[in-house]
């Protein structure tokens, strides 16, 4: 076995800090042919279905990856624009935000960049570049919210797999979580409130997040948990009592049992219990994608609407808004304690430096 070296690596060469963004991954294109490749990959992921291999294998093989590119291409197909993939192109603004206000603070010091777990660019196509222009302090920002086993700890993985291979390991950190960071409670809180100030309000206010298995949950995962926590300190911001407002799960995959409640099956309810309007926010979700677009801002209108709910309004992601830019911001900076005392230094040395030869 022989261990990756570094090509990009000379004598003098510049120490950086590297700040890597990541997020799940979307499709090359709203086809077919592409969902295939880009669901096998996302569903042969152990820790996204842990079932036992071989029989997982056959059912992938056999059924899933026969039906299913189809159904969701068509899917992608209505929410894709002419930039691409909402996912994507939402993901590339915030590394384009994150890296003007970094780059204005900290100089050419920290490279900011970003890569999802399935499809492109990939994390290992990504850290690679990285590690070659001279990244020895690498930040791994994971855009979920909420830690889970299935989305952050499978990103560790995708980092950790091609870390294995490899000769010189950067410094590595790796935020966990931020369910509860105040700037990102905040910048939530800001945008409901925006939202009503040009709405009004609704009965209900709806948390929805991405469900995982229950049994997830039973096993550990502490995914369940940090989504009620991000939508009571939400709640609490806006003065929220706990009957004005509801956590559920949505985009739910296979027979076995989620996390409940169900959205679904909530905005079917709620009407005959005489909730007639109601918001949709999805804390969850970094970045507005098939999942909210679709999922919430159509499939669950018509369900709400259709049982004889009167008023359905989706609450966008916070994508690229200057709240989350700033939250995200503050995360990083926070995370990059002790490495910006490097940043300043070498900046000031520079300056002096200047000073010096003029
Ligand atoms: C935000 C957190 C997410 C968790 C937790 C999560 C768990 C999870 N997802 C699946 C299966 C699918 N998810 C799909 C799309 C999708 N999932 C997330 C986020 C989380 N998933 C996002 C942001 C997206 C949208 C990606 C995009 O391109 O817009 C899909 C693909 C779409 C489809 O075919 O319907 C599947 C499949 C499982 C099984 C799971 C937990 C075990
Ligand atoms: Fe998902
Ligand atoms: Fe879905």
């Amino acid at each position: 076995m022989t261990f990756t070296g570094s090509p990009g690596f000379y004598h003098g060469q510049q120490d950086k800090i590297g700040v890597l963004i990541t997020n799940l991954g979307t499709p090359q294109a709203p086809t077919k042919q592409a969902l295939k490749p880009y669901l096998k990959q996302f569903l042969s992921d152990p820790r996204v279905v842990e079932v036992p291999r071989l029989l997982w294998w056959f059912i992938l093989n056999g059924i899933i990856l026969n039906v299913r590119p189809k159904r969701s291409a068509h899917a992608y197909a209505s929410v894709w624009s002419e930039q691409g993939s909402p996912l994507l192109v939402h993901t590339q603004n915030q590394a384009n935000a994150i890296r003007e206000k970094l780059s204005a603070r900290y100089g050419d010091n920290v490279q900011v960049e970003f890569a999802m777990r399935y499809g492109q660019p990939s994390i290992e196509s990504v850290v690679d570049r990285m590690l070659n222009n001279g990244v020895r302090k690498l930040l791994v920002l994971p855009l979920y919210p909420q830690y889970s086993a299935s989305t952050t700890g499978s990103t560790f993985d995708a980092l950790a797999q091609d870390f294995i291979a490899r000769r010189w390991l950067p410094e590595l950190r790796f935020v966990n979580q931020y369910c509860d960071n105040d700037d990102y409670i905040q910048a939530l809180a800001d945008k409901i409130q925006a939202h009503w100030e040009s709405h009004g309000r609704a009965d209900k206010l709806i948390f929805s997040y991405h469900g995982v298995p229950k049994r997830y949950l039973l096993n550990g995962d502490p995914y369940h948990c940090q989504c009620h926590k991000t939508s009571r300190l939400v709640a609490e911001k806006l003065g929220l009592s706990k009957d004005e407002y509801l956590t559920t799960f949505q985009s739910r995959f296979g027979r076995e049992e989620w996390l409940k409640p169900y959205t679904d099956e909530t905005l079917k309810a709620l009407p005959a219990q005489g909730v007639k309007s109601v918001q949709v926010v999805c804390p969850g979700f970094s970045a507005d994608c098939l999942e909210t677009i679709e999922e919430i801002g159509v499939e669950n209108r018509g369900y709400f609407m259709d049982a004889g709910g009167q008023r359905y309004e989706y609450i966008e992601a916070l994508n690229a808004d200057a709240g989350h830019i700033d939250a995200l911001f503050g995360l990083i900076e926070s995370n990059m304690h002790g490495w910006q005392v490097n940043a300043d230094a070498q900046r000031a040395h520079r300056a002096k430096q200047m000073g010096a030869s003029r």
